[in-house]
């Protein structure tokens, strides 16, 4: 069974309450989703081998770590998962980005595929998926399956906000996907949104509605 971590750094926390909010407007709830981004990305490398390299320091030889050959790929859901992009690069700027568009069909729930461009080499990444909301976890477990379908093995999946609903639907279709959020919510509404959540991520982060 796949691991879920629930982030409760106090930064975090305090950011992600921030970008709750209502009267948050659109550039400060892009600024803080860019921020909480970068944050989980320093616990979701947390797991990342480290090898021993021979250095010099001003003072003398030294023997260090780096990261061992880790070639990342970071995957956003469009559109709201691009919200997160530029954080996550801040702590992993070597890696490679890739696009999956998908919407959720406001009736069905269920997702639509609009777009997808990933990297040549994406078979030999380490993958990690960014989308701020896991509702009914439709969306997020399509785009796993996506990405599985292209050869990829090792994926993380990550989002500000998860539903229990969500969080059940991607552990039963994909339980080799660990999940990392800021938050797991109480439930979804009859529109399928998360209650409280943040309302529709993608509309507050660009402005739509
Ligand atoms: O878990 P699910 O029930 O699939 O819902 C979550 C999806 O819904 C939102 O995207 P939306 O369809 O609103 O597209 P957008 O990002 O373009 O606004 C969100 O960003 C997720 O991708
Ligand atoms: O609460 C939700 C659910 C799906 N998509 C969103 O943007 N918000
Ligand atoms: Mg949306």
């Amino acid at each position: 069974m796949s691991k879920v971590y629930v982030l409760d750094h106090p930064l975090i926390q305090h950011k992600l309450t921030l970008i709750r909010d209502e009267s948050t407007g659109s550039k400060e709830f892009r600024e803080l989703v860019e921020e909480v981004a970068m944050l989980m990305a320093y616990e979701v490398t947390r797991d990342f081998p480290l090898e021993e390299v021979s250095i010099k320091t001003p003072v003398g030889p030294a023997k260090a770590r780096v990261i061992s050959g880790r070639k990342v790929g970071i995957v956003p859901i469009l559109r709201a998962g691009l919200g997160m992009v530029s954080g996550m690069l801040e702590l992993i700027p070597t890696a490679k980005v890739g696009h999956v568009g998908l919407y959720r069909d406001p009736d069905t729930l269920q997702p639509v595929e609009y777009y997808c461009k990933l990297p040549t080499d994406v078979t030999e990444r380490d993958l990690i998926i960014i989308d701020p909301m896991l509702a009914t976890g439709g969306s997020a477990a399509a785009a796993i399956q996506f990405l599985k379908d292209r050869g990829v093995k090792n994926i993380k999946l990550v989002c500000l906000i998860a539903a229990p609903e969500g969080i059940d639907n991607v552990q039963e279709q994909h339980d080799d996907v660990d999940i990392y959020t800021a938050a797991v919510d109480e439930k979804l509404n009859e529109h399928g949104y998360i209650v409280p959540g943040l309302g529709d991520a993608g509309d507050r982060l660009f402005g739509t509605k």
